[in-house]
């Protein structure tokens, strides 16, 4: 399989870390010994920093053999001719990085567009890319399509056409109107409630059936071992749609604005379907780690998923989510600085504003940006120093933007109107101090005024990153100026340590910030602007890519070495052959989450009144009877559970019940037993009892159980985050307390902590267990099938392990993991594999249960087992599996000891059923 190549090189680390630094050495190599050497740019322009025209902002016709033959880069395929080609990327975002202009009839013009991901995508040289994308225009005949489609393939890229009314209602609606405002904590749009709920479900149909387009044109595209790499809000639903089309698709998706607190994306009606086809992808990426961390906690609060430092897990499959803080390509804003034409403006510039200070914004007119409070900041400034009224100049160049949305409309004459005041208030006959343009400039011009200014104002109420205050930043190696920026841009991560950093809705800290940043001696701008600069000139475009998809590539490894570890699903079909073939069966179930009914939880929202009560599940009713009638089949529940719960859901079957991890035991005909060694200590049961009602108290949606042998806290319906760090607390109490030498086990589940008497574990409890079966049965044969299933917590899981005596159960907990010891065999995955002698030669047999001595402690109202046990026959095994009969299986985990994984209660269902079908 291509995609296999850039999975398995022989050069590949052995960490993440070591793959990273040693690609970052190589990029380091390879740009010093041939710089730009044979480089493309993302059109496939060769790159030349002497030669303007083909700074990649020109579209003037190249050669695509260039393309072909540039550099090759360690990630590179090899060919047939032993040349290596670059990994393909195609890159998919809603606008591709040219707008269409329509000629005639079959002529289009292609116009670079204006905004960030743009200008850093333009960056990325080390893959052969394909950019797949929306033109910016509708184009209703086929003609047109025809020769649109085919002047953009000159420039490697692919259209998506979109109609007019489903731009409106994907693109102005759904993705600016309410994604991008939410995204950026403005909240959903309010003004006419009943409108917005009306247009919000057409226009989240129009956003879903558009994603899906975007899926169709990639799907037609795509070859094995292609990199997709989705980009930002507008496409949340493609990585779904990818997937569903080919599970082996390597996807990543990445998010250029911020990704706001979970309280915020809770408010959002399809906030847990957008999440889910996010994490559809192999990788998920964020400017910065707050937005990643956001992420995960929308996951874990919304879907109730767990978060890890890894990324998102769902049933075992990992969605690695991490930040790659974009950049910008330095070296093409550094190199224009010496263009002549740039020079010309630098010159032009100078001239114009002698004699005064000049400051720059560039924004789109988007309200994120905030170029209102930026202005009247700046008038707010001018008021309080009339000294600097004539010696100073704001330029804002406020681009337009998605001028189709009423709220953009809107903002537009907001700026207008304060523009004017202000002019109005401290211009002069022959200057105003602030020279606002409602258009974009070109590359040059652009550059131009970067390094004429004197101090940027970059205001952002929220922006993903803000590559404007990286450009300025690259353009600055002369004058040195100052950068003032929002610390609600994603950048102020990175460039806030040579920034002066300001929070944009308080006008008179910025006002402020501009008369220090004026008057900010030289050595302290040096100093400011020496880190920034290398921090732009470091973290570029290109390592941002490189490192992403890099990231991606690996993950995928990552996942495949995981899927390994993860035991396979239960083969239901055998496991129900075996069990018909067999005469003497002992089924081993667990209750909560194996054979209780599924109440529909989600996340936080767990319906917790109704789920606490456990039921047995509805559909079990009836195949569990069977089950338990069937002379040759022994039923073993075996729960954390207490007896009263047993009794209510099981009483009138007959089966075995074994109460709190088996501790106490009865048929469902006689009375309750202990198997509860004799000298188990109880003691710390108060100072326990205490603690836990302590932290009961301090966190709501929180409850313990008091049982006989163990104490449960659970915080399932808590909020997670704060049970977590509650759960944490209360362990180190425990450990480290007043109950610190008690005898006893502190166990920690997924959203619970358990205190047991030591040696309290159902896989201890199972040996006396089967010694009162077999005694009460009055077994003749062995038993010759197992089934062992349930959501064990892992102290329970020796259960598992009991009935594969060949290993000590450490090694099994590591088996998948580590290499094992050479002398142990390992246990064979499939059943029907090698070591049955071993297994049957170690099978444990009631005499050695029996020299277990069991020493009952009368509590309450149940009778000690007391009795004598009767062997088989003298030295033979309880135990003869020797076809391989045994079936451990965790239901619902990921990870486990078992032989086997089962999903959830459904599939313990479905097997059940299957079982009790047939009758024996
Ligand atoms: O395509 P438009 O609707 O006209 O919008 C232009 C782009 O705006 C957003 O840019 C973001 O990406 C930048 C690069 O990562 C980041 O620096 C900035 O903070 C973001 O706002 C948007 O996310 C892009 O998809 C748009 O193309
Ligand atoms: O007249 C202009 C103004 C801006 N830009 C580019 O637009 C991008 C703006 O990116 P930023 O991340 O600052 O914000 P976004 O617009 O993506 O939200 C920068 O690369 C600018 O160089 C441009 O090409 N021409």
């Amino acid at each position: 399989m291509p995609g296999n190549k850039f999975n398995c090189s022989p050069l590949t680390p052995r960490t993440r870390l070591e793959r990273l630094l040693r690609e970052r050495e190589l990029r380091k190599l390879n740009r010093s010994l041939s710089p730009n050497e044979g480089e493309s740019d993302f059109f496939g322009n060769e790159l030349s920093l002497t030669d303007g025209e083909n700074m990649g902002l020109s579209f003037e016709e190249e050669s695509q053999e260039g393309v072909a033959a540039a550099r090759t880069s360690g990630d590179g395929r090899e060919k047939q001719d032993g040349r290596t080609s670059k990994q393909r990327l195609l890159v998919v975002a809603n606008r591709l990085p040219v707008s269409a202009v329509r000629q005639g009839e079959d002529s289009w013009q292609l116009e670079i567009s204006v905004g960030g991901l743009v200008s850093a995508l333009l960056g990325v040289k080390e893959f052969e890319a394909r950019w797949i994308g929306w033109a910016g225009v509708n184009v209703p005949d086929d003609v047109g399509k025809r020769a649109l489609t085919k002047a953009l393939a000159e420039k490697r890229c692919i259209p998506v056409f979109l109609d007019e009314e489903i731009v409106h209602q994907y693109y102005n609606g759904y993705c600016n109107n309410i994604l991008w405002p939410l995204f950026h904590y403005l909240g959903l749009p309010q003004e006419d409630r009943l409108a917005t709920t009306r247009s919000f479900q057409s226009q989240f149909d129009a956003y879903k059936k558009a994603n899906q387009m975007f899926a169709d044109v990639v799907n037609k595209h795509y070859e094995d071992g292609d990199v997709v790499w989705c980009h930002d809000y507008h496409l949340m639903f493609l990585p779904q749609c990818l997937k569903e089309y080919n599970s082996k698709m390597k996807v990543g998706w990445f998010l250029h604005t911020p990704f706001p607190s979970s309280e915020i994306h809770r408010t959002l009606p399809s906030r847990s379907e957008l999440l889910r086809s996010v994490l559809a992808a192999d990788l998920v990426g964020f400017h910065t780690y707050d937005y990643a961390r956001h992420f995960e906690s929308a996951c874990t609060r919304i879907l109730g998923l767990e978060g890890t430092p890894e990324g998102v897990e769902d049933q075992g499959k990992l969605t690695r989510v991490a930040a790659f803080p974009i950049g910008i390509d330095s070296d093409r804003f550094i190199g224009a600085l010496e263009l002549p034409q740039v020079q010309d403006h630098i010159r032009e510039l100078k001239q114009r504003f002698a004699g005064r200070k000049v400051m720059l914004g560039v924004d789109r007119l988007d309200m994120i940006k905030g170029i209102p409070q930026k202005i009247l900041a700046f008038e707010k400034f001018l008021e309080e120093n009339p000294n600097w009224r004539d010696k100073v100049v704001l330029l804002q160049i406020a681009v337009p933007t998605r001028t189709d949305v009423p709220e953009y409309q809107k903002l537009t004459s907001q700026v207008h109107e304060i523009v004017g005041r202000i002019n109005g208030r401290f211009g002069t006959l022959t200057a105003v101090p602030l020279h606002h343009l409602d258009r974009s400039l070109d590359f040059y011009a652009l550059c131009a005024l970067y390094a004429v200014t004197d101090v940027a104002l970059v205001t952002s109420l929220r922006d993903g990153m803000n590559l404007v205050s990286y450009e300025f930043v690259a353009c600055q190696a002369y004058k040195k100026g100052v950068l003032i920026l929002s610390e609600f841009a994603g950048a102020a991560q990175s460039l806030g340590a040579g920034a002066l950093l300001v929070n944009p809705w308080n006008v008179i800290e910025v006002a402020a910030s501009i008369g220090y940043a004026l008057n900010m001696p030289a050595n302290e701008r040096e100093k400011r602007h020496h880190h920034n600069f290398m921090y732009v000139t470091t973290h570029t475009s290109q390592e941002w890519a490189a490192t992403f998809v890099s990231e991606l590539n690996d993950t995928i490894v990552e996942a495949q070495l995981r899927t390994r570890q993860v035991p396979p699903t239960l083969p239901i079909k055998v496991a129900v052959d075996r069990y018909l073939q067999s005469n003497n069966r002992l089924l081993i179930l667990g209750f909560n989450a194996t054979l209780t009914q599924p109440v529909n939880t989600l996340g936080r929202r767990g319906d917790q009144i109704r789920e606490m009560e456990l039921k047995l599940h509805p559909d079990l009713k009836e195949p569990l009877k069977k089950l338990c009638d069937d002379p040759k089949t022994t039923t073993v529940v075996i729960s954390g559970s207490d007896r009263s719960v047993l009794d209510d859901n099981f009483g009138e079957y007959n089966m075995w019940l074994a109460a709190e991890n088996g501790m106490f035991l009865r048929l469902t005909t006689g009375e309750w037993m202990t198997t509860m060694p004799e000298n188990l200590n109880l003691d710390w049961v108060d100072s326990v009892k205490h603690v836990f009602e302590y932290f009961t108290e301090r966190t709501p949606r929180s409850h313990f159980e008091l049982r006989e042998t163990s104490l449960v806290w659970s915080y399932k319906y808590a909020d997670v985050e704060f049970g977590r760090l509650q759960a944490r607390d209360m362990l180190q109490h425990l450990w480290t307390g007043p109950i610190s030498n008690a005898a006893l086990d502190v166990v920690q589940g997924s959203r619970s902590v358990e205190v047991r008497a030591v040696g309290v574990t159902k896989g201890a409890a199972i040996d006396r267990i089967l010694g009162e079966v077999v005694h009460n049965k009055g077994m003749k044969a062995p038993i010759d099938y197992v089934l062992c299933i349930g959501h064990f917590l892992g102290k329970d899981e020796d259960v598992y392990t009991f009935f594969e005596p060949e290993l000590p159960s450490e090694t099994q907990s590591t088996i998948r993991t580590k290499v094992a010891d050479p002398l142990v065999p390992p246990i064979p995955r499939n059943a029907g594999s090698g070591s049955k002698a071993v297994r049957l030669k170690k099978q444990r047999s009631l005499s050695t249960l029996e020299r277990r001595a069991v020493n009952p402690v009368v509590r309450g109202a149940w009778r000690p087992i007391m009795h004598e046990r009767v062997s088989l026959h003298e030295g033979s095994s309880v135990l003869d599996l020797k076809t391989d009969n045994y079936f451990s299986c965790a239901v619902g985990r990921k990870r486990s000891n078992a032989r086997y994984l089962l999903r959830s209660t459904e599939d313990v269902v479905n097997l059940l059923k299957e079982m009790a079908e047939y009758p024996s």
